[in-house]
């Protein structure tokens, strides 16, 4: 069983997701740095150099091997869903929980970060807009949970995934 975290970036699937494996005591794995660990340099950098479609290729290769393994919690990079095949990996070999944000909150985040090359644009509001638009549909076919992420804290979020994933008799009661 491998529980999943899915959304745009900036939603926290990469921070939740290591507090969640911590809380559930399973192992972390984000496909993002699994990708980067194969490549040896940075997704921004392999973006620049050969281009989303070949990026694309590899993250479903990273994503099918990575949901093979054994029970573990896995980040997702925001576009994985953009693949069918990786929706159905990751919603049959697990649960997928969506972490849904306004575009606005997480253009509020993201505006000085440059290591998400889908923001490196002379207008990153809009590109989130954009890609909310595009891919809401998407993660939320992928999802079995869906959680607004606006307002809670990282821990708290936590918590409310423990609680679903407990309620819905995948992870043990305690
Ligand atoms: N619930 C939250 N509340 C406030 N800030 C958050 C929350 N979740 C994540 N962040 C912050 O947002 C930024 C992006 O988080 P990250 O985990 O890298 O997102 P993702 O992996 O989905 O792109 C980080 O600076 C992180 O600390
Ligand atoms: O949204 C996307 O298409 C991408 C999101 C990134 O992950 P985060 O969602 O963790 O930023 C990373 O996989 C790559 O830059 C592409
Ligand atoms: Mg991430």
């Amino acid at each position: 069983m491998i529980f999943s975290l899915v959304g745009l970036p900036g939603s926290g699937k990469t921070t939740v997701g290591r507090q969640l494996a911590r809380r559930l005591q399973l192992p972390f794995v984000d496909s993002d740095h699994a990708i980067e660990a194969r490549l040896g340099c940075s997704i921004r950098e392999f973006f620049e150099r050969e281009g989303e479609a070949r990026f694309r290729d590899i993250e479903q290769e990273v994503i099918d091997a990575l949901t093979q393994e054994t029970p573990r919690v896995l980040s997702t990079g925001g576009g994985a869903v953009l693949r069918s095949a990786n929706r159905q990996h990751l919603r049959s070999r697990g649960r997928v929980i969506y972490l849904k944000s306004t575009p606005e909150e997480l253009y509020r985040r993201l505006r000085h970060d440059v290591h998400r090359p889908l923001l490196q644009v002379a207008d990153p509001l809009t590109r989130m807009r954009d890609l909310f638009a595009e891919r809401d549909p998407l993660y939320r076919e992928a999802a079995h949970f869906v959680l607004e992420t606006g307002r809670p804290s990282v821990a708290t979020l936590v918590n409310m995934i423990v609680m679903q994933l407990e309620l819905a008799g995948v992870v043990p009661r305690h």
